[in-house]
């Protein structure tokens, strides 16, 4: 969606709730430009709106710096919402210069939302009716600074796990001297209330390989600490470690202002966006029941040469069916992965070889009407937490392949406290798999007979019907955005307007 389509569509909708504004109040969300964050955040707005009406929904919007920054994935997805007509109001905040000094990629993203701040404020005070409450990105938590001046409660919509923002709180609160990085010799890192958590599926969080995310990491761990309360895309049936310990305020800071939690998930993005034409969910028509295993990286994944012709290699041998999202990775700072240059990235002969079974497709692919399929078998995935829910929503099982930030966890959960996919071999520091353990790895997810293969089909199905229940009325997720929706809109006016 363009800066145009949005003002002209608020525009339209001014006039029309202007006549019912006077008893109304709002609540402003302020999320982050990217799949994984905007998608989730509107998701859950959307599922709170249908909690009464008694408060009007606003997004403030950074949108990308320059078109080659943001995500496709977020353009189209706004698109659509246009077609759905929810009586969201959009705010795009008005271009800010990007920094020029910074080192990596978070630095740069955290540096530009910080410099929006003074037109956070600006929208916040012209809100046309009072405000009851902003609920932020853990990313855009510095806007917790504005809420506080213009006294509005703040909330964060934490677009991960549980488990991952009891980590990022926990250690906010250490002092630089425990730091985790300087931990890396220890085997598990032990925080209170959680299982003892491998260091090798967090030490890409707090190691200084990847620029400074740690310290932006614990940053905002410190930031969220601020808030009124922190809503989880997750349930105590899949975390019940993390969000019990989570609820009796065990992991937290000593000092935090939080006094909420609500685990209100899963919440995942259910639209078909008119997908159904799609030439990969015409071709999964064609195929046996949970036969095709599915390979898709999110919305940054992607692999060179060497890697991409690995994995051919092994869905070639594994004999399965496949379905496999495969992009070129991109060279440029903050650009994504381009149409996958297959002639580069495949083995000769690959396509002719496998079209019997497989699909390559060179592009973005409408994920959830694929794991919804019922052709789908099993999932390789990069373990983006949006990518997990949606897997286990649908009952697929997974092979978690993680590429970065909270991503080794994810799949540490996915084994090993969910038992829903099959462990993957990787050497974490190249991020590299083999031909021969991948092959491996789908042979025991996918084959009929292997064991670990039926476990974990037999898990994940338990999965779907505990996240379904858990958000059906009266299951614990919709008890817990119930209760969320009651405090946002009893909140009171907590902002009136200056004018
Ligand atoms: O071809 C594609 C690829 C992705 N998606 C969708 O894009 C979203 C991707 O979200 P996610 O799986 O969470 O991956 P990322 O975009 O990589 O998410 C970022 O944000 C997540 C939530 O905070 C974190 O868990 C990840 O580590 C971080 O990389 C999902 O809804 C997918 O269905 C598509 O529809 N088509």
């Amino acid at each position: 969606m363009h800066v145009d389509h949005i003002q002209t569509h608020r525009n339209k909708k001014r006039k029309s709730i202007k006549k019912v504004m006077a008893n109304k109040t709002c609540v402003y969300f302020f999320p982050v430009y990217a799949a994984g964050h905007l998608i989730a955040m509107i998701e859950f707005a959307k599922r709170l709106s249908t909690f009464g009406n008694s408060f009007f929904i606003h997004f403030l919007l950074i949108l990308p710096d320059n078109p080659n920054h943001g995500s496709p994935l977020c353009s189209s997805y706004l698109q659509s919402l246009q077609a759905q007509n929810t009586a969201f109001q959009f705010h795009p905040l008005p271009f800010v210069e990007p920094p020029t000094s910074f080192n990596g990629t978070i630095e740069f993203l955290s540096l530009r939302t910080r410099s929006y701040m003074p037109h956070v404020k600006e929208q916040l005070l012209a809100s046309p009716s009072p405000i009851t409450a902003l609920v932020l990105d853990v990313f855009a938590s510095d806007a917790i600074d504005v809420a506080n001046e213009l006294n509005i409660p703040s909330y964060i919509y934490y677009t991960s796990n549980a488990t991952s923002y009891a980590l990022m709180s926990h250690f906010s609160c250490q002092k630089e001297e425990n730091n985790p990085k300087d931990n890396l010799k220890v085997e598990a890192i032990c925080v209170p209330g959680l299982v003892p958590i491998p260091l090798t599926c967090i030490e890409y969080l707090f190691s200084n390989r990847k620029s400074t995310f740690d310290k932006w990491f614990m940053h905002y761990g410190r930031r969220s600490n601020e808030a009124k309360a922190v809503i989880l895309n997750s349930n105590n049936y899949l975390e019940k470690t993390a969000v019990e310990a989570l609820v009796k305020g065990t992991p937290l800071a000593p000092d935090t202002k939080i006094s909420g939690i609500y685990p209100i998930g899963p919440v995942i993005s259910s639209d078909k966006n008119n997908s159904q034409e799609h030439e990969c969910l015409k071709w999964l028509d064609r195929q046996p029941m949970k036969s095709v295993v599915f390979l898709c990286f999110g919305s940054t994944g992607a692999f060179d040469v060497s890697q991409s012709r690995q994995i051919a290699s092994a869905l070639e041998q594994s004999g399965h069916r496949f379905l496999w999202a495969i992009r070129t990775p991109s060279n440029e700072f903050l650009g994504f992965p381009t149409d996958g240059n297959l002639g580069e990235l495949l083995p000769g002969g690959f396509i002719e070889r496998t079209k019997e079974r497989g699909l390559v497709w060179p592009s973005l692919v409408p994920q959830t009407d694929i794991l919804s399929h019922e052709a789908i078998g099993g999932f390789i995935t990069h373990c983006g937490w949006n990518s997990c829910l949606e897997s286990l929503w649908f009952g697929v099982p997974m092979v978690p392949w993680p590429l970065h930030f909270e991503q080794h966890l994810n799949a540490f959960q996915l084994v090993n406290e969910m038992h829903v996919a099959i462990a993957l071999e990787l050497d974490r520091k190249e991020g590299f798999v083999s031909a021969k353990e991948l092959e491996r790895a789908i042979k025991c997810l996918m084959d009929e007979g292997s064991d670990e293969g039926r476990s974990v089909r037999k898990r994940a199905q338990e999965i779907k019907l505990a996240c379904r229940k858990a958000v059906e009325v009266g299951g614990m997720s919709y008890i817990h955005l119930q209760n969320l929706a009651t405090e946002l809109g009893r909140q009171g006016v907590v902002h009136r307007l200056s004018t």
